[in-house]
């Protein structure tokens, strides 16, 4: 698989604030890749370095196999991590054509961009006249002008309402569709749950899991069971290969499953060692609690 970005062991300290500590990760082509984390957890400070506007404090990163110098690689990815900010009297045309004179890029692009990101019916309409998700749209159709080979986004939906939101997700899925890589900062589980095929979760700078967000989500869930007699249950339970890590509750013990259960079975074999069984139920541990218990150990 062809690799786009390659971080390893990257840094950056302000002072006795780690705000990225040792992230490494690798970027393939063709996935969307989320970096998921809490305000202050270092995902813009990580987008920073990588384009080249943050300098590490250690650690290094490659674009494109380190075939292309870091400077020539920005060529190549189409990224905003700002504000949408374009010339408030000039409409979504002419300010597209002033990135392109700036880019030094074709301006054949202009109207497909402008029709991928929906605008292209309010493309002569001025920019000061456009909503926050018009604005965000005409970021992203300028960030794509010359075709990057990555898109980088920097919280995409910040501060836009439900339908705004909605839109600039199934831009972003439509773009990936056609084969661009994505890498996009969030603090928002959902956006990354629905939009990304992988994630990389920082807390405090420290990187807690990276890898496909249907692993992180791999999860056997736990079961909440109990009986008169807990002495003698939870005995049965150290016996049990599925049974991890057992917490005692009000309601039972509490046990995080290590392998799939039937709990049919659980009740026959505890029937089995004499135990009748008071309650016996399955749950299954949501991406959000995974996400929670990821940030807060
Ligand atoms: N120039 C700076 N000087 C000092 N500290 C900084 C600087 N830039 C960022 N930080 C700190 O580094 C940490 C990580 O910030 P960063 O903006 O990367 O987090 P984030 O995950 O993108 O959060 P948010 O979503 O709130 O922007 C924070 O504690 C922040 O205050």
């Amino acid at each position: 698989m062809e690799k786009i970005l390659d971080i390893n062991q990257l840094s950056k300290h302000y002072g006795p604030l780690k705000a990225v500590d040792n992230v490494s990760f690798k970027i393939e082509k063709g996935h969307v890749y989320g970096i998921l984390g809490p305000n202050g957890s270092g995902k813009s400070t990580t987008l920073g370095m990588v384009l080249n506007v943050v300098n590490p404090t250690s650690g290094s990163y490659s674009w494109f196999e380190g075939l292309t110098s870091n400077h020539d690689a920005l060529k190549k990815i189409g990224a905003i991590i700002e504000r949408p900010n374009f010339y408030p009297s000039m409409d979504a045309v002419q300010n597209l054509k002033l990135v392109c004179k700036i880019k030094n890029i074709s301006t054949d692009k202009i109207e497909e961009k402008l029709e991928l990101v929906d605008l292209l019916s309010r493309k002569h309409s001025p920019f000061k006249t456009y909503s926050l998700g018009m604005k965000q749209r005409l970021a992203i159709a300028s960030a794509l002008l010359n075709d990057p080979e990555i898109l980088i986004l920097d919280e995409p939906t910040n501060g836009l309402d439900p339908q705004g939101i909605r839109k600039i997700r199934d831009i972003i899925q439509h773009i990936a569709a056609q084969g661009t890589t994505i890498l996009l900062a969030s603090h928002l589980l959902d956006e990354v749950e629905k939009v990304c095929t992988h994630v990389i979760v920082l807390r405090k700078g420290s990187m807690l899991y990276c890898g496909p967000v249907e692993e992180m989500n791999k999860n056997f869930g736990s079961i909440l069971i109990d009986a008169k007699d807990r002495t003698t249950l939870a005995e049965f339970l150290k016996t049990q290969t599925y049974a991890g890590s057992t917490e005692d509750t009000m309601d039972g013990f509490e046990v995080k499953l290590l392998s799939d259960v039937d709990t049919t079975k659980i009740n026959q074999d505890a029937f089995n060692a004499g135990i009748v069984l008071s309650r016996l139920m399955f749950k299954k541990q949501s991406l959000e609690d995974q996400f929670i218990e990821l940030t807060n150990n």
